[in-house]
């Protein structure tokens, strides 16, 4: 156990794109192959794992199981670790894609030079290049997929011309896809509709970039279970590269608890929610990016003191150059809210769902979160504001049944009132459904703990994948062909 050199003939570099709902499932995914004895170097820009660093401490090589986790880093061609120019994704991608394709290759280079020459790179989205630098390198690539099986087939449809979508002619197309239910044109990924999402045309031309390079990627692995997706994921069987769901990631037993947090999380709430009755505290989190407008900020604060319910709200303060102006907590809460509720900058997500004292959870439903509230029983208030997000609404409310969408979208705010946020907290707690939205909950949470233990779908689907990559590496298939597949 333990030493790089040792476990060279299986070394997996993983490579994510720099942001905590990127980092946090690759990040579970190289823990799991560190424990099935690979060695794993999780991999990121100089700024991300400097944040890692300094909010978690954990960046130093570990043992895991019967093999080893590592940390590295490449630059984006930007050494302030708090460049203001990130923030802006029009301008970031760009870059990243030209001087990080460059500095990722030298950081591929050195293994092969200093004894730990690569077998595998796992990447996630929003960064297609890495494909281009694997097939250079002529390595097996493969893709964690970080959202869910049924946005990976709207994404796929639109890609490859199979259906129809809404246009600027016809804003208002509802979108019919197989195994999929109707989609109204507010419910597909927003930065495929045409009118919506106008301003993050980087994001729609990175997310089509990575299905026109699939065809250089051995396999797709996705932080979802197979019991929860059949329907979406059956359309997708046929189609190449094959698809493994492997998750909920996080469920699964880790001997250490390495985490990849950008902020440190305020642990203080976890024994402030241990003073709180059973079933009684609304969480509230809008995930690593989304920045509210301040009107929705205020509906909110109000919302949750009118319900009367105790509460715990993370609010990451905006970013300086964030040109919306909102996001901020209003100041008069500060008074009002002493004794209701708790407000920290981050917290330990999974172990807050865990919590007893939650009832339930005002969620702006990124896919991460989606996957901890599916496999935590914690029924929801879902608040969308973009991207998937709006299509995870849709499925956790009318298909899995976990709640009630207070939102639609960003775009939605004329229903968003203090009295709705209010009425929707009731309404999964206390209304005359709680008690079904609860059992659905409850019945997610044990098909996950399923899927992720030994001998079920997403373990026996990572045992896979496992195989496959040492196979590779020893040049027992193509990359085309999956020799496990029964
Ligand atoms: O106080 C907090 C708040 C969040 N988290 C964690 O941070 C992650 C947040 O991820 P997610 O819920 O997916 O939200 P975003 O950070 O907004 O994720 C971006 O990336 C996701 C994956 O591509 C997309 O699904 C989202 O739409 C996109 O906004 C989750 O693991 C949470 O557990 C914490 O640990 N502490």
């Amino acid at each position: 156990m333990g030493s790089d050199q040792t476990l060279h003939h299986h070394h997996v570099l993983l490579v994510s794109f720099p942001s905590q709902g990127h980092v946090n499932p690759l990040l579970r995914l190289a823990k799991h192959l560190a424990s099935k004895g690979l060695l794993a170097t999780f991999s990121s820009t100089h700024h991300i794992i400097h944040k890692i660093h300094k909010s978690t401490g954990h960046v130093q090589p570990i043992d895991i199981g019967g093999g080893r986790l590592r940390f590295e880093s490449f630059t984006d061609g930007w050494e302030d670790h708090d460049d203001p120019r990130r923030s802006d994704l029009n301008v970031y991608i760009p870059q990243f894609q030209t001087v990080g394709h460059d500095s990722f290759v030298q950081l591929v280079k050195k293994h092969s030079e200093s004894g730990t020459p690569v077998s595998c790179i796992i990447s996630n989205p929003f960064i297609p290049w890495v494909s281009d630098v694997a097939a250079e390198l002529g390595i097996p690539c493969a893709l964690l997929w970080v959202q869910s099986c049924f946005v990976y087939s709207v994404y796929y449809h639109y890609f490859h011309n199979l259906a129809s979508f809404p246009t600027v002619d016809q804003p208002n197309k509802s979108v019919e896809l197989p195994g999929l239910p109707t989609l109204e044109s507010d419910e597909i990924p927003s930065f495929l509709h045409p009118v919506y999402s106008p301003d993050k045309r980087v994001l729609k031309d990175v997310i089509l970039g990575q299905f026109k390079n699939l065809e250089k990627t051995f396999c797709v692995l996705v932080d979802s279970f197979e019991e929860l997706e059949r329907e979406s994921l059956k359309p997708l069987l046929s189609s190449a590269p094959i698809i493994r769901p492997i998750g909920p990631l996080y469920k699964w037993k880790e001997e250490k608890d390495v985490r990849g947090d950008m902020w440190s999380a305020a642990e203080e709430c976890i024994e402030w929610l241990d003073s709180k009755p059973v079933g009684s505290v609304v969480y509230v989190s809008f995930g690593s990016v989304a920045v509210l407008e301040q009107q929705s900020m205020e509906e909110i604060t109000r919302g949750l003191l009118n319900c009367g319910q105790p509460f715990l709200w993370v609010v990451r303060p905006p970013p300086k150059e964030s040109s919306k102006g909102g996001g901020r907590l209003p100041d008069w809460l500060v008074q009002q809210a002493d004794g209701k509720g708790l407000v920290v900058q981050w917290c330990p997500q999974e172990r807050v769902l865990a919590h007893p004292s939650v009832a339930c959870f005002i969620t702006h439903c990124g896919w991460n979160s989606s996957m901890e509230i599916l496999s935590s029983g914690v029924p929801i208030v879902a608040a969308p504001q973009w991207g998937d997000q709006v299509t995870n609404a849709k499925f956790l409310t009318d298909v899995y049944g976990v709640g009630v969408r207070l939102l639609r979208s960003e775009n939605d705010l004329n229903t968003f009132s203090s009295e709705r946020v209010a009425n929707c907290i009731v309404e999964v707690t206390k209304g005359p459904k709680a008690e079904e939205f609860k059992k659905n909950a409850l019945k997610w949470k044990k098909a996950a703990d399923d899927a992720a233990r030994e001998g079920g779908t997403s373990y026996n689907n990572l045992d896979k994948f496992v195989m496959e990559v040492q196979a590779l590496k020893q040049g027992l298939c193509t990359s085309e062909e999956d020799p496990h597949q029964s």
